[in-house]
């Protein structure tokens, strides 16, 4: 649904050339749900708006639906719906703003007004339908984003930071309609997130860009099980017949013993626990406590990228000096006249 090969682009500045993507290749297939994570500043934006024909790819290229972003911009733009980060509200009541919509993507008046009532009954948007946007909540607000960016049936739909500034009821809310809109119409979903539970539960796969490059791009289980597996820790003042017993069930485990007691890694350490235990008895070794700590995304991310996705507030990366080579200043895409338009499915305002 989604495929990119090489896409690229560099921003001119005053400052010199930002290369903000460097080569991205994705491939997304139908009905997948796929999560676009990455620091500040990684390239994410950057490379939704070229999927999404706001933005010229300075190289490689794209199709979305089977059409090509830049020789069949209008083709991608009916297949897609783009939900930017919420921008606040307007006077407008929230049914009028969706048969606007409706009408703008070309629906009769009665066909306007069906597929308003349709999209207000599935985000549940009846108890406020007359009401004015700028008077939603956060959560009520990117419900009826949602509903504005799936008016015409989209089969793609990006979505950028869909849940920003959410608490975690209106948050949790979110990743039901996002999960039964994929279940019941097999929406293509692309999403970008600083979340990383929003990815870990909501998407069947993450890709991760770090410096415009996709440095990893799989399930979350099996970027967590890159980790080495799962974190044991055994309390106990036994620790070196403690060491010998977890030795010689998990022979070349990364064993470390602490003032307290002994640490392993382990790829699935609840299978491993009830043989571990019972050999422990045997050997008498008496235990004050037994953690075991899964992997998060972030300790992948920390392993993948030297840092926590959890940071706030990290600088951007510099510019490349202004004496760029010849090659990075002419593979910088040009920012065509159209970027100011959005798509027909833009729903931000
Ligand atoms: N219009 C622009 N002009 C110059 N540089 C830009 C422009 N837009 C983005 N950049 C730079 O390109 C790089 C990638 O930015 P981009 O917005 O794509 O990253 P991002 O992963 O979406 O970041 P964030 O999570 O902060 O939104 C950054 O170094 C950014 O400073």
């Amino acid at each position: 649904m989604i495929s990119a090969q090489g896409l690229s682009h560099s921003y001119r500045t005053r400052f010199g050339v930002v290369e903000a993507v460097r080569g991205v290749d994705l491939e997304v297939a139908e009905g997948e749900m796929v999560g676009f994570l990455g620091p500040n500043g990684a390239g994410k934006t950057t490379t939704v708006r070229m999927l999404t024909t706001l933005l010229a790819p300075g190289g490689g290229t794209a199709t979305v639906a089977g059409h090509d972003v830049v020789r069949e911009r209008a083709a991608v733009r009916r297949a897609i719906g783009y939900v930017g980060q919420s921008s606040g509200g307007t006077e407008h009541l929230v049914s009028d703003e969706l048969r606007t919509q409706a009408r703008l993507q070309g629906l009769t008046a009665v066909q306007a007004a069906a597929r308003t009532a349709e999209l207000t009954a599935q985000f549940e948007l009846d108890a406020f339908a007359g009401r004015p946007l700028s008077r939603l909540s956060g959560g009520q607000r990117r419900r009826v984003d949602l509903a504005l960016g799936l008016v015409h049936r989209p089969a793609v739909l990006f979505l950028d930071e869909p849940s920003s500034g959410l608490d975690p009821q209106s948050r949790a809310n979110l990743w039901d309609h996002l999960r039964s809109l994929r279940a019941q119409h097999g929406t293509t979903v692309f999403l970008t997130t600083h979340y990383l539970e929003e990815a870990d539960q909501l998407c069947d796969r993450i890709v991760v860009i770090d410096g415009g490059r996709v440095i990893a791009s799989d399930t979350a289980e099996a970027l967590k099980s890159r980790i080495g597996g799962d974190v044991v820790t055994l309390e106990t003042d036994r620790i070196s017949d403690a060491a010998t017993v977890v030795a010689r069930l998990v022979p070349g485990c990364d064993l470390d013993t602490t003032p307290a007691g002994v640490q392993f890694h382990v790829a699935h350490a609840q299978r491993l626990l009830p043989e571990l235990l019972r050999a422990l008895d045997l050997a008498d070794v008496a235990l004050e406590s037994v953690s075991v700590k899964r992997p998060t995304l972030d300790d992948v991310f920390l392993r993948l990228t030297g840092r926590s996705l959890r940071e706030e507030g990290r600088p951007a990366p510099a510019p490349a000096p202004a004496a760029a080579p010849a090659a990075e200043s002419e593979s910088a895409g040009t920012e065509t006249a159209t970027e100011t338009e959005t798509p027909n499915t833009e729903v931000t305002t």
